[in-house]
């Protein structure tokens, strides 16, 4: 029988959204530190947050390009069990932060052809988890978090020498298919699971949850 999905919901800001996914099954909540993105949250907001997050859920940073300085403050004041780097940090910043906070790190790889594909060899060696996300347009506000997916036969038949997470605009009509085509075993979402950007709602959290792991 096939392992159950792993699911990630990214960008949480209430208690209450924190609840209903978990008790809908997701594995992993994510904390969005990147003021320019909706759904950013204080140092003092996450640890609130991540203080009351039921047991066998991990916890998960996200960062873009975040100094010591940041995540420095990030891992003293919030309990996580994870990072994800979603900016352009290269394979030495990954090795540079695993080594600094003791945390596994997951890095993010944005893909729009086969071409960068290549760039997954670049970080298999070095991160925890790869997270395999739409490359973000030129003239994005946010590298992430955009609800863009990407053609996801480039995906097909691939295998790595670590876990990793398919994400990009999935959503509750997609989500089946994308693990179909692509063999996912966790997947990783933010704004198909929002009314507005940076809200999020509980009915479409239940939703998703029941579509990835049927
Ligand atoms: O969600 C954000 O605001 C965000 C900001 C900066 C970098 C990444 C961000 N989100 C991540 O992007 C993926 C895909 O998002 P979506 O499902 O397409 O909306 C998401 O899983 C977050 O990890």
């Amino acid at each position: 029988m096939p392992a159950t999905t792993r699911v990630k919901i990214c960008g949480l800001s209430t208690a209450k959204d924190i609840r209903v996914a978990a008790e809908a099954g997701a594995r992993y909540v994510g904390f969005v530190f990147f003021p320019k993105s909706p759904r950013n949250v204080t140092i003092q907001q996450a640890r609130d947050l991540a203080v009351d997050v039921p047991l066998g859920v991990a916890k998960v940073a996200l960062t873009v390009n975040a100094d010591n300085d940041l995540l420095d403050a990030i891992t003293s004041a919030v309990p996580l069990d994870m990072i994800q780097l979603h900016g352009s940090e290269s394979p030495e910043r990954v090795t540079e932060v695993k080594a600094r906070y003791g945390l596994p790190v997951m890095k993010v790889v944005g893909l729009s052809s086969a071409d960068d594909l290549t760039r997954i060899a670049d970080y298999e060696t070095v991160a925890d988890q790869i997270l395999v996300d739409a490359k973000a347009p030129k003239d994005a506000d946010l590298p992430g978090g955009n609800g863009l997916s990407f053609d996801w036969r480039l995906l097909e038949g691939r295998e790595w020498a670590v876990p990793w997470m398919l994400a990009g605009g999935l959503h509750a009509g997609n989500v089946a298919e994308a693990i179909a085509r692509t063999g996912a075993r966790q997947v990783d979402l933010s704004s198909g699971v929002e009314s507005a950007p940076g809200v999020k709602d509980p009915a479409k959290i239940r939703e998703f949850m029941q579509a990835a792991l049927a």
